[in-house]
């Protein structure tokens, strides 16, 4: 028996009765780990989205972001966040260099607020030694393991010591592992899958196209939402900007791409051109103002409203 599966673009959402006077009396604020965040989205943690001073730009507006892991220097990141008074959030891999990069925070006497263990397929060997020995070495710091796609990885990865999972395989704009691999999972599924499978805060990653799939992510049960390519196209996104014939775009490149890792060696990303569409700030107003209206349309003045609205699924 083959299962029939969701995606954001499958399903809406339910109207309720409006009972605020304003959209602007919604409340889009989330509690994760130790802090409040004004939204409950964040750019991607890839080199082509995001930069030391993007993330910086981040967290002075109050959001939370997570840097990439990718020839960054831990420690120098981590320091000049916290003497900013801003908080520390780092990505980590699973090999030697991870555990070099470790040992010298442990050795500066720092410890990031947040810490995102980054690989494609977190159920995995190499993933629970990482998480085990993060989780003994940083008792502190909120760790996030990803990615994962299915209630037995979720619950694994809560096993393990996660204080949050990131779900989401092959759902990404630039990804190309469904076609390398054959293996992916819709994100409406593997959301609702793994929300109901553990009792850490789920990260719904990847497949963002429209705003309002982030709503349906929180109503999946999703507590933040992860996106690339929707922070990918503003002069404060990483990306190098090109010009053609006139018009402008960013670069928008996978981590698992060839551009990313510098060789053809298991790729499993691409590299995009997005449309070039000026500062970073209108799309914040944008985004929040989408989501206090989604929050109305809940019925209810917090996000809280989005954990009871029915999804229904449409046909085309
Ligand atoms: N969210 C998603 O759907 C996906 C995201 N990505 C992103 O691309 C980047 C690279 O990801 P990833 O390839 O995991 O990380 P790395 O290339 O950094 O691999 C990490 C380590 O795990 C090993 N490894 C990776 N995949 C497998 C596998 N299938 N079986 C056994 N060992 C494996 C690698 O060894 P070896 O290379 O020798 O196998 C390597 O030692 C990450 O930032 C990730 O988030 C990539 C694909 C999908
Ligand atoms: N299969 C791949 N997935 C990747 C790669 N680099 C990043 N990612 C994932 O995609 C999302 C962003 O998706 P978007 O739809 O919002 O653009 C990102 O957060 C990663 O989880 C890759 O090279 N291959």
């Amino acid at each position: 028996m083959i299962k029939t599966e969701l995606n954001y673009g499958d399903v809406y959402l339910v109207p309720k009765k409006t009972v605020v006077d304003s959209r602007k009396e919604c409340d889009t604020s989330v509690q994760f780990g130790p802090r409040r965040f004004a939204m409950p989205v964040y750019p991607s943690n890839m080199k082509s989205v995001v930069s030391a001073e993007t993330c910086e730009l981040f967290a002075r507006e109050g959001w939370f972001y997570t840097l990439h892991r990718f020839n960054v220097d831990a420690v120098a990141f981590t320091r000049y966040m916290q003497e900013q008074g801003l908080f520390a959030s780092i990505s980590v891999g699973v090999n030697d260099d991870t555990y070099e990069q470790l040992d010298a925070l442990k050795a500066a006497g720092l410890s990031p607020e947040y810490m995102t263990l980054d690989i494609a397929n977190a159920w995995c060997v190499k993933a629970e030694r990482m998480i085990k020995h993060i989780k003994q070495h940083f008792p502190d710091t909120f760790l996030i393991g990803g990615n994962v796609a299915t209630a037995e990885a979720a619950r694994d990865l809560e096993a393990w010591g996660c204080d949050a999972i990131k779900a989401g395989i092959a759902g990404g704009r630039v990804c190309i592992t469904k076609n390398k691999t054959g293996f992916h999972r819709p994100m409406v599924s593997t959301v609702r899958d793994c929300v109901a499978a553990v009792k850490i805060p789920v990260i719904a990653d990847g497949g963002i196209v429209e705003h309002g799939d982030i709503a349906k992510a929180l109503v999946c049960g999703a507590t933040m939402v992860m996106a690339g390519s929707l922070f990918a196209g503003y002069d404060e996104s990483a990306g190098d900007i090109v010009e053609i014939a006139g018009k402008h775009y960013k670069e928008y490149f996978g981590s698992a791409s060839q551009f990313n890792k510098g060789a053809y060696v298991n790729v499993e990303g691409k590299k995009i051109l997005v449309e070039y569409k000026g500062s970073m700030g209108k799309l914040l107003r944008e985004l929040q103002e989408d989501l206090q209206s989604s929050v109305s349309y809940a019925g209810g003045a917090t996000l809280s409203a989005l954990r009871d609205v029915e999804m229904i699924q449409v046909y085309r």
